[in-house]
């Protein structure tokens, strides 16, 4: 299983590159790897794994952060209402259009590579349009599709998205609060 570890670290140069596309079709080990980096994130929201193993609790896990520059990620989250689960396995994504209205979470950011705690708002795109690779992790069958998400998953994938392009959320971090709607989402006190 992952661990803390395993997590390379604000300072690494892997998280500063461009990853590269994933191979299709997907290879064994690179399944294998997008199932552990989805287990981690099941763990990481497992209270008594978490105390266990000492993990970080997360919504999300990129490639990029276990010093694989590879386009993929996955993503874990209820929506901000709780009513939705967002549970992706992505390969080679693309955000292809996106709406001018932002949104933040009034919180702020925080990232498994980034151990420091920071102040100051990200402004995100409220919903994304994005065509993916969707990996079923059961069975390795994989769908390209185009999908719109929007609210707190969106943040989520956009966070991720980031990781790929060798950005993190500290570069975009803004200290007022802006006159757009903030999305309060607490899933993990
Ligand atoms: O480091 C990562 O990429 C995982 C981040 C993703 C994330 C950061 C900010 C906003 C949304 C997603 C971790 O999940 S940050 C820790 C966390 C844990 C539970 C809920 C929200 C954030
Ligand atoms: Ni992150």
């Amino acid at each position: 299983m992952l661990l803390m570890k395993d997590i390379i670290q604000d300072g690494h140069p892997t998280l500063r590159l461009r990853a590269k596309e994933v191979d299709l079709p997907l290879s064994e080990e690179n399944l294998n790897t997008l199932r552990e980096m989805m287990n981690y994130i099941e763990n990481s929201q497992n209270d008594d794994l978490v105390e266990e193993y000492d993990l970080r609790p997360s919504v999300g896990l990129a490639a990029p952060q276990i010093n694989l520059s590879l386009k993929m990620f996955c993503m874990k989250t209820l929506d901000e209402n709780f009513e939705t689960m967002h549970q992706y396995a992505v390969v080679n994504p693309k955000i292809v259009s996106y709406s001018e209205a932002q949104t933040y979470l009034p919180g702020g950011e925080g990232c498994l590579s980034v151990d420091e705690d920071t102040t100051g708002i990200v402004l995100r795109s409220k919903w994304i349009r994005v065509k993916a690779h969707f990996v079923d992790l059961k069975t390795g069958f994989i769908e390209f599709k185009e999908m719109k998400i929007k609210g707190y998953p969106a943040i989520v994938f956009q966070h991720e998205y980031d990781h790929l392009l060798g950005v993190m959320f500290t570069d975009k971090i803004e200290e007022s609060k802006p006159d757009v709607n903030a999305i309060e989402f607490k899933i993990y006190e």
